[in-house]
């Protein structure tokens, strides 16, 4: 416990390749982790007679973005339940993430925790918003949260992560918890893993958190039932079955990260561009998944098929950042012609399932961009859908001008797609980063820490 503040910031993630794929462990995901972070900081804060919120969290970036929480120790062994103290609209990320990592403190000091302040900032990208000639590093977006237009960054994955590492570092001696360390990461990211599956209420791939503790990675899933039997804060045991998990003691944790499978070849870079307007279908995980149950054998030929493809794409890659390949005009065929093929058996995945994982607006607009001089190759990330692409380039300024030139005008033709409402595009101000969750530099946020 240290009465400095703490700064901790944890990466956004893009899934290039193995959306869908990546739920089930026979198969692997390509994440890179991008420069669009969040960032929490840790403070005592000075204890006010009669007043019983014990941990104030604040998203100053945001309109009444306040959460004032008190907290009970539970018995049975039911670790830590918080309670918002005031009306203001709920945030499950956040309380979630707290009760668990004030559940898995009681396991190592009895003590209760001083009073705490803890502040999240967001770095820019992760919501629309207008370009003006000087952005500043946190911009005040004058509207509620939830009103704000996320561009799919990965928000909730990256503030659990980030919350829960400043927590750890600030109330826990280095020598027991220390971001620099291999065993405290895997314990970090068993605990941010645990908290945003219970705040989504369900266990997803996990492959988000996985990017934020880790950063860009080639990423295989843990078995569900790792996290299936937690329950709730709160419930007889939980602080048992918690501290069980997290420190992996019945050595049940089967995710794999392979760091040095993936990287972006010196000369080339990612774009991320959002479709402002440009909706998520609900339930395409589900209707995926469902499609896949009941045509089993079709499926499973076409997950292998991906699988080959995404693996080459990686591959090819590494090849190229290792200084492998034909120097010239020819050094990139091979990595475009893995995005083509990538892309035809998304294509084809989209039309036996019926769901729009690349709709013919978004594969007109990919095409539109990989048909420009230096632009490498493109895909719908992640689930896919109307509202993102991202894309490979030559990092030079003049393919980032004719990729802004193309997009800053296109006009999605609302004939092709109903689904397709008339959206902008935008390009984001963010690319891969291959680093994880890291500390931080408080100074950086003084602005913003009344
Ligand atoms: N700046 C912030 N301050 C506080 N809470 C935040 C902030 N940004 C995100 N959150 C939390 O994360 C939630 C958004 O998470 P959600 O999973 O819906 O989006 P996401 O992780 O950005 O989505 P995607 O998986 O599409 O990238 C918010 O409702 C809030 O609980
Ligand atoms: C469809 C899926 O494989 C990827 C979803 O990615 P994103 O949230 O669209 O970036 C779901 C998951 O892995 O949890």
């Amino acid at each position: 416990m240290t009465a400095q503040p703490t700064a901790v910031s944890a990466p956004g993630k893009v899934l290039l390749a193995g959306g869908y794929l990546v739920l089930d462990r026979q198969y692997t995901g390509l994440v890179f982790g991008l420069s669009a972070r969040i960032h929490v900081v840790v403070r005592p804060r000075a204890s006010t007679d009669g007043v019983s919120e014990e941990v104030v969290v604040k998203s100053p970036q945001f309109e009444e973005a306040v959460w004032e929480y008190g907290y009970r120790v539970r018995e049975e062994g039911g670790g830590v339940t918080v309670t918002q103290l005031r009306a203001a609209s709920p945030n499950p990320f956040v309380e979630t993430a707290l009760s668990h990592v004030l559940t898995y403190l009681t396991t190592l000091s009895p003590s209760p925790l001083p009073p705490t302040s803890i502040a999240i900032l967001a770095d820019n990208d992760y919501y629309s918003h207008p370009s003006t000639p000087s952005t500043p590093r946190f911009l005040h977006f004058a509207v509620p949260l939830p009103s704000a237009h996320k561009t799919g960054l990965g928000s909730s994955a990256a503030l659990v992560t980030a919350f829960t590492a400043a927590l750890l570092t600030h109330h826990l001696p280095s020598s027991t918890f220390d971001l620099n360390s291999s065993a405290s990461r895997a314990l970090l990211h068993n605990l941010a893993q645990a908290a945003h599956c219970a705040a989504q209420g369900k266990v997803g791939s996990g492959f988000d958190v996985a990017a934020a503790v880790y950063g860009s990675c080639v990423y295989r899933r843990f078995s569900p039932d790792v996290l299936s039997g937690q329950g709730e804060a709160g419930s007889a045991g939980f602080v048992a079955r918690l501290r069980t998990t997290v420190e992996d003691a019945e050595g049940k944790w089967d995710t794999e990260v392979r760091k040095g499978a993936v990287a972006v070849p010196a000369g080339l870079r990612l774009v991320m561009c959002d479709v402002h307007g440009g909706t998520q279908t609900p339930g395409m995980v589900r209707r995926v998944l469902g499609w896949r149950a009941e045509h089993r054998e079709e499926a499973d030929a076409l997950w292998g098929e991906l699988q080959q493809e995404n693996e080459a794409l990686a591959e090819e890659l590494r090849r190229l950042a290792e200084g492998g390949g034909e120097r010239g005009d020819g050094k990139y065929r091979r990595l475009t012609e893995c995005f083509a093929a990538i892309r035809t058996l998304t294509r084809k995945m989209s039309t036996a399932a019926d769901v729009p994982i690349e709709p013919k607006t978004q594969t007109m607009l990919l095409d539109a961009c990989t048909a420009l001089d230096g632009v490498v190759g493109g895909v719908v990330p992640g689930a896919g859908g109307f509202d993102a692409v991202a894309v490979l380039i030559e990092d030079r300024p003049e393919v980032l001008d004719r990729l802004k030139r193309l997009v800053d005008g296109y006009v999605f033709d609302a004939e092709t797609d109903r689904e397709q409402k008339p959206g902008r595009v935008k390009i984001l101000d963010v690319r891969e980063e291959m680093e994880g969750v890291r500390t931080e530099d408080v100074a950086q946020y003084q602005d913003w820490l009344s």
